[in-house]
């Protein structure tokens, strides 16, 4: 039987990834640093992925095995050792923590073993390259296959347990140029030649207009995306945001207008779904993250302002993730940290956004910080 070894069995690694590998005929190998999740996982052996909407169907997910990765690194080795593939859904950011052992797990592979194909499922364009990038700091890298993916599929968070709730709604894309014509086969996945223009409209569409949802919708003492969404002035601020990377995505990608606008309607009606409530609060997390430099706000206007086209929406859902305050989220944390530092203003749009001041974006990005840190310093 083939084998996946998959690093995160949180909500995207249980409910969609490892669905997916199952259902393909793969013997799932959890590895998570959670003592909970791991000790759930070899206590029980089956778990149930609840679909909700139309054409919903529940799955069974069961004969998988499970590793601590903090603790039994050397269990861990052996597994990548002798997998088919590994997969990732851990976050970008944990992506060069989980490398050195992917990297253990390549150095300890027989000579004549297959090719062990690696796709990170992260919110990041190019996040297999990340993790490429570190795993070569410890292996050669010449017996695996790297490939970059999208993929979509919203996954609040659980109430605990090993079920997980979701939608019916799946897309899995995966660039199959590195394979040479051998991609392994596994059900869902789309394989594409050209992965850019799906990244970037998955990332500047549905997570920008998460986020932005998520961000102005905190700002105003707002617990849920739906809340948000059924505000008929927050809605139009989605929207508006959504207009702006609509302009680059036909501009840059060739997407039809009208294709675009159904891709937003469809989005905005996946994230208002009533039946599965998210909250602002996950959905805002990481925003040191979501305000880097590829991320899904920058990325964008980015592009827009070297067009010379507008950004004022996007720029506006900057301004509200700059007053994202969130005790419990670390990233939260840090930048207000950051934003009561001290540290000028011009600065700061360097350190948070990627973005200097010879690009055409930083002028309205050091407004936009200028103003929170008089909100910050000033009050
Ligand atoms: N939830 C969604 O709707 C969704 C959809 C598409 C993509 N994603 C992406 O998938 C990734 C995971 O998101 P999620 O919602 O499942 O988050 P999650 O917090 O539910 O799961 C992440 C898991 O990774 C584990 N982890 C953290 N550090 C680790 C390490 N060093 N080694 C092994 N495991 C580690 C955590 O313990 C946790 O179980 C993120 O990149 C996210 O952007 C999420
Ligand atoms: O996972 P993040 O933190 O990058 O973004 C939060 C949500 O926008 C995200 O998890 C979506 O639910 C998901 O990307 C839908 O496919």
């Amino acid at each position: 039987m083939a084998t996946a070894v998959h690093f995160g069995a949180g909500n995207i690694g249980r409910g969609f990834v490892a669905q997916f590998l199952h259902e393909s005929g793969y013997e799932v190998v959890f590895a998570d640093v959670s003592d909970e999740l791991i000790g759930a996982l070899q206590a029980q052996p089956s778990y149930v992925v609840h679909e909700i909407g139309e054409g919903a169907r529940d799955h069974v997910v069961d004969g998988y095995r499970a590793v601590n990765s903090r603790t039994d690194e050397e269990a861990l080795v052996a597994e990548i050792a002798a997998a088919d593939i590994v997969t990732t859904a851990v976050g970008a950011r944990i992506l060069p923590f989980v490398a050195p052992v992917i990297a253990k797990g390549l150095a300890a592979r027989a000579a004549d073993a297959p090719k062990l194909v690696v796709i990170a499922c992260e919110n990041a364009i190019g996040g297999t390259d990340i993790l490429r990038g570190e795993v070569l700091r410890g292996a050669d890298g010449a017996n695996a296959v790297f490939a970059n993916c999208a993929i979509d599929r919203i996954v609040p968070e659980q109430r605990g347990g090993l079920d997980v709730t979701l939608e019916t709604f799946s897309e899995w894309v995966v660039d199959r140029t590195p394979f040479d014509g051998a991609e392994p086969e596994i059900v869902g996945i789309t394989w594409v030649d050209d992965l850019a223009p799906f990244i970037e409209r998955k990332l500047f569409t549905v997570n920008t207009a998460h986020a932005t949802a998520a961000y102005h919708g905190r700002d105003r003492g707002i617990g849920t995306i739906r809340e948000v969404l059924a505000d008929a002035g927050l809605e139009r601020t989605v929207r508006a945001v959504l207009d702006e990377t609509k302009a680059l995505l036909v501009a840059k990608h060739g997407f039809g207008e009208a294709e675009q606008q159904a891709y937003i309607d469809k989005t905005l009606q996946r994230i208002a779904n009533p039946e599965l409530p998210d909250t602002c609060e996950r959905v805002g997390r990481g925003p040191l993250r979501k305000l880097g430099r590829q991320e899904r706000f920058i990325g964008p206007a980015a592009q827009l302002a070297e067009l010379g086209l507008p950004t004022g929406g996007l720029i506006g859902a900057v301004g509200a993730a700059l007053r994202f305050d969130a005790p419990d989220d670390a990233e939260a944390v840090q930048l207000q940290e950051r934003l009561g530092s001290g540290v000028p203003a011009e600065e700061l749009v360097v350190e948070l956004t990627g973005i200097d001041d010879a690009h055409p974006l930083f002028p309205a990005l050091l407004d936009v910080v200028t103003g929170r840190l008089a909100e910050v310093r000033g009050g």
